[in-house]
C-alpha cells in the first residue's frame, strides 16, 4: 500500500494547525515536516517550538525531514516537538551511523535521505539501521521543482539492494516534484511512500490530489 505525505512546507503557514487538520481530513497519511537551516539547504523553514505548536492539530505521524548540517545537535529537541519519524541527511551527517542509533535510541523509527547527485551504493553501510531511505528527486531546498528523471534508475537499484539483502519492509520514499504522473514512474521503480507538496496544497481539491497519488 502506498503512503502519502503531504509536505506541510507548501502549506498556508498563517493558519498551519487548521492546514494540517484539513490533510488529515483530505486522505493524509503521514504529515511530511521539512526543517530547513539556511546551511545544508539555501533555504529557512521552521524549527521545534512551531512543530510543537501543531503536534495536536492531528494524529497522524509527523514525518519530520531534517535538512540541517550536524542533525545530532538537535535530534532530541525535534523528538520532544513530536516528531514521529526522523530522517537525517547522509550528506550532513559525518558519523552517519552513529547519528541513526541517535534517533532510534529514543524509541523513533529513523531514516536516511540522499540528494540527486549521492549515489545509493553509499547507503549499503546503514542499511540494516534504517526504517526508511529517502530518495530526493529534486535538490532539497525548495518546494515546487521539478522531478529528476534519473531518480528511478536510483530507486530500481535501491529495490534491487533491499530484496537482495532481505529488507523489503524498509520503505522507500521519495520527495520532490511528485504529482500524478511521477507518482506512478516512482510507484514502479519501487517507492512505497510519496511526499508532495505544492501538487496537494496547491490543489483546488487535496483530496483528489491524494487520491490521484494513491
Ligand atoms: O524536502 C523538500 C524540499 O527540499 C520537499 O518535501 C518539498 O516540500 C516538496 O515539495 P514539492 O516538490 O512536492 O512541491
Ligand atoms: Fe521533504
Amino acid at each position: 500500500m502506498t503512503i502519502i505525505a503531504p509536505s506541510i512546507l507548501a502549506a498556508d503557514f498563517s493558519k498551519l494547525g487548521q492546514e494540517i487538520a484539513d490533510i488529515e481530513k483530505a486522505g493524509a497519511d503521514w504529515i511530511h515536516v521539512d526543517v530547513m537551516d539556511g546551511h545544508f539547504v539555501p533555504n529557512l523553514s521552521f524549527g521545534p517550538a512551531v512543530i510543537s505548536s501543531v503536534r495536536n492539530a492531528t494524529a497522524l505521524a509527523f514525518d519530520v525531514h531534517l535538512m540541517i548540517s550536524q542533525p545530532e545537535r538537535y535530534i532530541a529537541d525535534y523528538a520532544a516537538a513530536g516528531a514521529d519519524r526522523i530522517t537525517v541527511h547522509l550528506e550532513a551527517c559525518t558519523h552517519l551511523h552513529r547519528t541513526l542509533h541517535q534517533i532510534k535510541d529514543l524509541g523513533l523509527p529513523a531514516g536516511v535521505a540522499i540528494n540527486p547527485a549521492t549515489p545509493i551504493s553509499l547507503l549499503e553501510p546503514v542499511l540494516e539501521d534504517v526504517d526508511l531511505v529517502l530518495i530526493m528527486t529534486v535538490n532539497p531546498g525548495f518546494g515546487g521543482q521539478s522531478f529528476i528523471p534519473y531518480s528511478l534508475e536510483k530507486l530500481r537499484e535501491l529495490r534491487q539492494r533491499l530484496t537482495a539483502r532481505g529488507l523489503s519492509g524498509v520503505h522507500v520514499q521519495v520527495d520532490g516534484g511528485i504529482n500524478a504522473s511521477t507518482a506512478s514512474l516512482v510507484r514502479q521503480a519501487g517507492a512505497n511512500v510519496l511526499v508532495a507538496g505544492s501538487y496537494v496544497f496547491g490543489n483546488e481539491s487535496p483530496s483528489a490530489a491524494i487520491s490521484s497519488l494513491r
